[in-house]
């Protein structure tokens, strides 16, 4: 097998809080294959910013180590950071330069003149090129997200890093987003991806990394992700109040009620109970699941013992 992309070997990370020592990484092992789209997944705090800092070489492992096509992201810096394109949370610029200006920056940075042909086709894919000559300051959010992922790529990375790129974001942009992305991926450039837009994962990723409270609790191909979880989901709206034993297995959303359900039968014992109780129901379906669901069982079960 070839070289992974990216390689995750036994990675810890501690952090020193006033209540002592706080341990955010457990161990990680992940290997990202060379030409994959990978998503990322896991709740709020499972440690997916951590692992991404430490890939990126601005936070340090506690223990273990992180190569990048063979290069440790601390011992050969360079070289590892000269082959990942990572597209922070945060948006941090200098207001002065134009959008121009700062990709010729960046390109500088990575040892590259002579960069405009290839700007040129960043700011076309990504809908910015009558803001050339725009100063950062003067731009959107959306927009400047887009000059974000453009830096990014300035040095035509084979591995792209994407830390929630489309966090408070319009369906524009992300759709402008997704269909370069997706065609650098098609072109080989590998991609990770982080997100909290399941939709957004479960269509774009070819497999499907998750974490919780700092450790992989499952890794797979997305759509042997989706088959596995052979359960359908009965979903409703209603105004009333689930009974107790329902309550603790449903999703619910506003009035829009979700509840696994392993076959047919099942479906049929939760409608009586709903009858039962007097719950009115409207706009019933029953769909597949989806990764949403996937996830929400899984988070759910995965070191349920050890909170
Ligand atoms: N500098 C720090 N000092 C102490 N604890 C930290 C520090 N940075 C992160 N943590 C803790 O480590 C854990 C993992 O945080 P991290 O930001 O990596 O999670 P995340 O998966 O990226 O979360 P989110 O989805 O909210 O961005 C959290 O419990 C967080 O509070």
């Amino acid at each position: 097998m070839s070289q992974p992309a990216v390689s995750f070997q036994s990675v810890s990370k501690f952090y020193p809080t006033a209540n002592g020592q706080f341990q955010a990484l457990f161990d990680v092992n992940l290997d990202i294959r060379q030409g994959e789209f990978l998503g990322l997944l896991g709740p709020n705090g499972a440690g997916k910013t951590s692992l991404i800092a430490i890939l990126a070489g601005l936070a340090k492992a506690s223990s273990g180590r992180v190569l990048v096509q063979g290069f440790d992201v601390h011992q050969d810096y360079a070289q590892a950071r000269q082959r990942l394109g990572i597209v922070p949370q945060e948006l941090a610029f200098d207001p002065f330069f134009t959008v121009r200006e700062a990709l010729q920056f960046q390109s500088g940075y990575f040892g590259i003149r002579n960069n405009n042909a290839w700007i040129d086709e960043l700011l076309h894919h990504l809908g910015l090129s009558d803001k050339a000559n725009s100063n950062m300051r003067q731009l959107s959010g959306g927009m400047k997200r887009r000059v974000l992922v453009a830096q990014a790529l300035v040095h035509k990375p084979p591995i792209i890093v994407l830390d929630e790129p489309t966090a408070g974001v319009d369906v524009e942009l992300r759709q402008t987003l997704w269909h370069f992305i997706d065609r650098l991926n098609r072109e080989g450039h590998t991609v990770l991806l982080t997100t909290h837009y399941l939709e957004e994962a479960e269509a774009l990723c070819h497999r499907i990394a998750m974490l919780k409270r700092g450790r992989i609790v499952a890794l797979e191909d997305t759509t042997s992700l989706l088959s596995a979880a052979s359960h359908s989901v009965l979903q409703f709206k209603t105004d009333h109040m689930l009974p107790e034993e329902l309550m603790a297995l449903a999703r619910v959303t506003g009035r829009v009620v979700q509840i696994p359900a392993k076959e047919a039968g099942d479906v049929e014992v939760l409608l009586g109970q709903l009858r039962q109780a007097g719950v009115h129901v409207q706009d019933m379906e029953i769909r597949r699941a989806d990764l949403e669901d996937v996830f929400v069982t899984i988070m759910g079960e995965a070191g349920a013992n050890d909170a």
